[in-house]
């Protein structure tokens, strides 16, 4: 029994549809499932023991974006049941990390058909993610995204990723990096002006920017990206380069790898975890190895 878990207003309504079309393709293969549609915030988690205890689910799917997924993934990590994804975001960084196709169909024959790995997942802020916890300015631009009317302007012409460049653009505006102090396996960084810190499991966010070039969800280890000591000038030269991943070469830009991660501020910076807010500084954050099944 396939179990799926479904935010019909994931990028704005294209939930329901990629749904429909799901279900349409379960009946013609005669593919048993049951399913539970979200009503808000947090409800993915509580679905995902609903379904395994009082429908025997095997594998739980979930359709829709980032932040359905990492409610989903917050009730099965430990547990021997796999998770499917069914991309249906504005982002989908989860699943273009994991190699998860585009195409509705081929997606859905990826979970009919294909076998489960064990893969990493980060711990922060009492919160598993998925893919990328921000510190500082992507905590600002997460919660700008989040908030704005554009991004179902965005999601309605299939652009959703865009959302997160015209946030961007507003936060640089009025943002001040801040003094940091961060501590990586116990070894202590004292780091002036940080516009921000990344910790990522897997190499995208804000819809496909590659912040971590270099990072696995099966090497046990967290990529951090730390950006620091940039005029607003620099900063603004610099983003074009993120988009490819070319970034990491900058004087300016410290990638380094660890298992634990501490952050504190000279004052409390905005912290999201794979796009939505989790908190805010003090942040304590750790890698959890090979802790969820996906297929
Ligand atoms: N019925 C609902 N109405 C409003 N919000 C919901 C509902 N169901 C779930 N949510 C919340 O919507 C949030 C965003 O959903 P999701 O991340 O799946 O889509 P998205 O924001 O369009 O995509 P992405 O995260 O990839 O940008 C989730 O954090 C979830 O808690």
């Amino acid at each position: 029994m396939y179990g799926f878990i479904v935010n019909k207003v994931s990028g704005n309504g294209r939930g329901m549809k990629i749904w429909r079309q799901i279900e349409k393709s379960l009946q013609e293969k005669n593919v048993s499932y049951c399913v539970r549609f979200t009503q808000k915030s947090k409800q993915a988690t509580s679905f995902v023991y609903e379904l395994m205890k009082e429908e025997k689910a095997a594998v739980i799917v979930a359709v829709g974006g980032d932040g359905t997924i990492q409610e989903v993934v917050n009730g099965l990590v430990g547990t021997k049941t796999p998770l499917g994804i069914i991309p249906a975001g504005s982002g989908n960084d989860f699943s273009r990390g994991l190699g998860i196709p585009k195409k509705l169909d081929q997606a859905l024959e990826r979970i009919l058909q294909g076998k489960p790995k064990l893969i990493d997942i980060g711990y922060a802020n009492s919160t598993y993610f998925c893919t990328v916890v921000g510190v500082g300015f992507d905590g600002e631009v997460a919660q700008t995204t989040n908030a704005s009317i554009f991004k179902k302007l965005f999601n309605m012409i299939r652009m959703g990723h865009l959302s997160y460049l015209v946030s961007a653009i507003n936060v640089f505006i009025h943002y001040k990096p801040r003094d940091i102090s961060l501590k990586i396996d116990k070894k202590l960084y004292k780091i002036p002006k940080v516009w921000l810190i990344a910790v990522a499991n897997l190499p995208f966010y804000g819809g496909g920017i590659i912040i971590c070039p270099k990072a696995e969800s099966n090497d046990g280890l967290l990529d951090i990206c730390i950006v620091q000591g940039m005029s607003k000038w620099e900063f603004v030269r610099t983003f074009p380069l993120v988009l490819k991943g070319n970034h990491v070469s900058s004087p300016n830009i410290k990638m380094i790898k660890g298992k634990e991660i501490e952050i504190y501020a000279s004052s409390p910076l905005l912290v999201h975890g794979d796009g939505e807010i989790i908190g805010q500084t003090p942040t304590k954050i750790r890698i959890e190895p090979r802790s969820l099944y996906v297929i």
